[in-house]
């Protein structure tokens, strides 16, 4: 069912921008990986444990009541559907889904904010963040945030420049096509007058940066894009809400591991200090439970999504949500797990004749 969706949106969309929406970096082996790591990975089930239908509920700092998928931050959505994000927010809205938008959406913050709650009130929304380097403009971002009643900030930390995207720079995409603005950055300190605000990226930032954002603002701020379990630490110790264990769908450094594999010692250096999410590559219910599994409290989609917007709009991101979170459900229940958190990371074993090594 993705597959077919994935074909629709490839066929409806220009193929620059289905390039822009579906490239990684440099040699797209981060991106390639991050599929590939979910596939050598088998599930150990339980049996006889009476667990009955499982709850999907998740409890995270910014979300007291989400289910198990969230829709990770992608700019853009214009370019995938006229709606854009304000589709993406009623589908994720009316599945129970986080959406996290992006600070390089084609919708202002407030307008996604308002197209979730039209659908539930109390929708999670969280704003997504590159900490920008010019006076002001972060702290303007964050009122904004804020004020659209934004739950969380996301902080993306993987990107102290601009990854290499080798699809755009073949089709030389750089900048939006007319009709499409990055909402967000306008009338910010330096915007020019009527245009979009350039988004930096700065190679300057560290945690003090962090901190004075924390000190700007109550909302909590997760960090995205951790793959080291040192930083994880370090995050935890910085009073951040949570972290994302992310290498931003293989679009930043391409010499990344995949980011279910930076999973587990990330898991465990933070040692259930502060919640861990993952993003990249999850593409089933059983994607979905193996990071689970492994010390996920929730797991992110990026392109999944972006498929269902530009295949059919708000039904097509409905879709895609509905059949993740179902497969979800229905592997939990295989698995023998009462909710997300009844699983262990010996639940999940390598593919083949070494899975099973460590009970021999
Ligand atoms: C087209 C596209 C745009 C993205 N834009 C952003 C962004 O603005 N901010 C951000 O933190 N991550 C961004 N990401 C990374 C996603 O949040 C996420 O880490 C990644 O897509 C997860 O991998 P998946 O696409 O395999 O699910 C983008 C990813 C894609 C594919
Ligand atoms: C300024 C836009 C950044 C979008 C992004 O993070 C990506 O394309 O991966």
């Amino acid at each position: 069912m993705l597959g077919e969706l994935r074909e629709k949106a490839r066929a409806r969309l220009d193929p620059v921008h289905w390039d822009y929406f579906e490239g990684g970096a440099g040699a797209e082996t981060a991106l390639a990986e991050n599929l590939r790591a979910f596939a050598r990975l088998a599930l150990l089930p339980r049996v006889l444990r009476g667990a009955g239908p499982p709850d999907l509920a998740v409890r995270l700092p910014g979300a007291p009541a989400a289910g198990p998928v969230f829709v990770a931050p992608t700019a853009f959505h214009t370019l995938a559907h006229p709606e854009g994000e304000r589709a993406t927010a009623r589908a994720a809205a009316a599945a129970d889904a986080v959406m996290v938008t992006s600070m390089a959406a084609t919708t202002a913050v407030a307008d996604v904010a308002a197209a979730a709650r039209e659908v539930r009130a109390d929708a999670a929304v969280w704003f997504q963040m590159y900490l920008q380097p010019r006076a002001g403009v972060t702290e303007a971002l964050v009122r904004r945030a804020e004020q659209a009643g934004c739950t969380a900030l996301v902080v993306t930390a993987d990107s102290p420049v601009f990854g290499r995207h080798s699809r755009d720079d073949r089709n030389d995409f750089h900048r939006l096509p007319p009709g499409h603005v990055t909402q967000n950055m306008l009338g910010l300190p330096g915007a020019p007058p009527g245009r979009p605000l350039d988004i930096a990226m700065s190679p300057e930032l560290s945690w003090a940066d962090l901190r004075r954002l924390r000190a700007a603002t109550g909302l909590p701020v997760w960090v995205k894009g951790v793959l080291h379990p040192a930083d994880a630490r370090l995050a935890a110790d910085e009073g951040a809400a949570g972290v994302i264990v992310s290498n931003h769908g293989g679009r930043q450094l391409d010499a990344v591991p995949a980011a279910v594999e930076a999973l587990p010692a990330v898991a465990e250096a933070v040692g259930g200090r502060i919640p861990v999410l993952l993003d990249g590559g999850v593409r089933s219910g059983a994607d979905v439970v193996a990071a689970l599994a492994l010390g996920a409290a929730a797991v992110g989609v990026g392109r999944p999504v972006l498929w269902g917007l530009a295949a059919s709009g708000e039904a097509g991101v409905a879709q895609v949500l509905a059949e993740l979170t179902g497969q979800a459900r229905h592997v939990l229940t295989l698995c023998g797990a009462r909710d997300c958190r009844d699983l262990t990371p010996d639940q999940v074993v390598p593919r083949g004749p070494e899975g099973m090594r460590r009970w021999r």
